[in-house]
């Protein structure tokens, strides 16, 4: 089996680590030559994992047509809003056999679609060709070799399990699941929560705080979750709960970072230079990730205040303020 990564950011270089550890063939398709020749050369992304030895025996390219050129497993790691632009002109380049699998975690702005429907709205791939990894797997941890578990979801259990085994390591572990709405709605709200934990944190407010906002995080990633088709039981596995608490706690995380430069009273602007131009999924995804509740006719608070800070103007103290003042009401319904 070949595999082809598309896209060497941060987590798309680390899944190309993990496969060639993993014993697949694979190569990494990265947009600037210059840093497909970095990563031969030095065989260490310089640009978004420096310092992290990657195996000899990945090779990157920067020619579209050389990566995916008998590739039988493409895995997509570009961002959430632009994978439907890159799709489109990579499709003269694939083929009715090829799988693909979605690292993306975020719903796409323009149409409020989850990344495997982009996948198949591009591509005319039937479901049981797409696949999804989510999972606690901050990029940076996973690439050091530090034990992570995380969720492949494919329509087809059979496919799943044949990834499964591409994507296992001593350090990683993939679960298989069938829940594909699951896990991308649980990859996509927790950015959106993350931001939230991050402006709570860059205000002052400590760990009370913070639980309060993981768990009605999660109440909210449920409702929407479940009106949109997912399983309870994905939301409460590695993809939901594991992924929101990974996210809403580490220093790592470039959602809940761009959520702290915003608490401490940044712009938008700033809070983006805080991340070093790296992408924070949540603050496109909090909008369609509201559209998508109000389809569904289901209450998303959080969401909803992290939108107005991001979109709208809304003041972080505002935003607070706001959502402490809604009417009382039981905790569960
Ligand atoms: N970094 C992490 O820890 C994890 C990230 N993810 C998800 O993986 C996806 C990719 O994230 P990262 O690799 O971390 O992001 P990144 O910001 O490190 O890298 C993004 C990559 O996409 C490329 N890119 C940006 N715009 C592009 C465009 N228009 N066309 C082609 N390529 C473009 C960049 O050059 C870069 O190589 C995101 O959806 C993220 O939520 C999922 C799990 C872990
Ligand atoms: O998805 C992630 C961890 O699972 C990475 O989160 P950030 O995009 O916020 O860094």
């Amino acid at each position: 089996m070949q595999a082809v990564v598309m896209g060497a950011g941060s987590w798309g270089t680390t899944v190309a680590k993990v496969l060639v550890d993993a014993g697949t063939p694979t190569r990494i398709w990265a947009r600037r030559p210059e840093l497909a020749e970095a990563i031969n050369s030095s065989h260490e992304n310089p640009d978004y994992l420096k310092g992290i030895p990657l195996p000899e025996a990945l090779h990157a390219v920067s020619d579209v047509a050389e990566a995916l050129d008998g590739a039988d497993v493409v895995v997509l790691g570009v961002p959430s809003q632009s994978l439907r632009g890159n799709l489109e002109q990579w499709l003269p380049r694939l083929n009715d056999d090829m799988v693909f699998v979605s690292l993306a975690k975020g719903v796409e702005t323009s149409t409020v679609m989850r990344m495997s429907e982009v996948i198949a709205d591009v591509t005319g791939a039937a479901p049981e060709r797409i696949a999804v990894l989510s999972g606690p797997n901050l990029a940076k941890e996973v690439a050091a070799g530090q034990p992570a578990a995380t969720v492949i979801g494919c329509p087809d259990e059979q496919r799943a399990v044949m990834l499964q085994e591409a994507f296992s390591t001593s350090y990683f572990r993939p679960y298989t699941n069938t829940d594909v709405i699951g896990c991308e709605l649980g990859g996509a709200v927790k950015n959106v929560i993350a931001l939230a934990c991050g402006m709570a944190s860059g205000v002052g407010f400590g760990q009370n705080t913070l639980a309060t906002i993981i768990t009605r995080g999660l109440a909210e990633t449920i409702r929407l979750g479940v009106a949109a088709g997912a399983d309870v039981q994905t939301l409460a596995g590695l993809a939901g709960v594991g992924d929101l608490v990974a996210t809403c706690c580490s220093p790592l995380s470039r959602n809940r970072t761009f959520g702290v430069a915003l608490g401490e009273g940044k712009t938008l602007e700033e809070a983006q230079a805080a991340t070093n131009g790296q992408v924070a999924e949540g603050v496109k995804s909090c909008s369609s990730v509201r559209a998508l509740a109000e389809i569904h006719g289901v209450d998303v608070p959080l969401t909803d205040a992290v939108h107005q800070v991001c979109h709208e103007g809304m003041t972080v103290h505002d935003a607070i303020a706001m959502l402490l003042g809604r009417p009382r009401k039981p905790e569960i319904r």
